[in-house]
């Protein structure tokens, strides 16, 4: 579909606002060397942009962990871990600045998270400010279905009244499952993934918009956005 109007923008926040995505490969590596098996770049792209409990079950899985590590055991030596990280979280380059443009510019913004609540309240600690500027937040905990169902996107474009044509709907995201998630809404996506996924799987962006380095090269006009000053 072309020419691109979009009148929405959707962002996902862990990996794309927010650099958080080390704080789990930190911990999770952490924890999986006591079990002496591996935290790689390969069972981190299955369980990025996914709810906390599937992300879990996946590791279980994966490393054929059952027996000695159920996902709820992981889950809880994780939290240990990150509750005293996530207070510390820093925006990812050009976040801010696209934020900021877009709010300034009237156009309705708002954040779709696997996140639960609890975990988006400690993240954010640093930025509340610039997380005041969403029209609304969807956390992990008010979907069913995470990601790559639509659910997170659909749910978050359905809080507007009326809700906006999924077609002129942008979404940001970081995350493989979070940019099929997108399409399955019926969306536009470009994806910021992390370099090492990449290197890692070249296909791992195959369906999305485009795709950028970072947040710093977006250029809104081909989307019928607002220019940058
Ligand atoms: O990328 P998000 O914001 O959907 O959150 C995903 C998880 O919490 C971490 O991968
Ligand atoms: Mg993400």
């Amino acid at each position: 579909m072309s020419p691109k109007q979009i009148s929405h923008v959707i962002f996902d926040m862990d990996g794309l606002l927010l650099d958080t995505e080390n704080f789990y490969t930190i911990v999770q590596k952490r924890i999986l060397a006591k079990y002496n098996r591996d935290f790689t770049w390969e069972l981190k792209s299955k369980m990025m942009g996914q709810k906390a409990l599937a992300a879990a079950q996946i590791a279980v899985k994966e490393l054929q962990l059952e027996g000695q590590l159920t996902a709820e055991d992981f889950l809880r030596q994780r939290e240990e871990q990150l509750d005293a990280l996530f207070p510390t979280t820093q925006l990812l380059p050009g976040a801010e600045r696209l934020v900021r443009h877009l709010k300034q510019h009237n156009i309705p913004i708002c954040v779709a998270t696997s996140s639960h609540s609890r975990h988006f309240d400690s993240k954010t600690t640093l930025h509340k400010q610039l997380f005041s500027l969403f029209d609304h937040i969807v956390t992990g905990d008010q979907i069913v279905r995470g990601k790559p169902a639509p659910d997170a996107f659909l749910t978050a474009a359905g809080q507007y009244k009326p809700a906006p044509d999924p077609q002129k709907c942008l979404v940001f995201e970081d995350a493989p499952v979070g940019m099929q998630a997108a399409k399955a809404a019926g969306m536009w996506c470009v994806m910021v993934p992390a370099q090492e996924l990449v290197k890692l799987d070249g296909s791992c962006t195959k369906g999305a918009d485009l795709v950028l380095g970072s947040l710093l090269e977006f250029d809104p006009t081909p989307w019928g956005l607002p220019p940058f000053p």
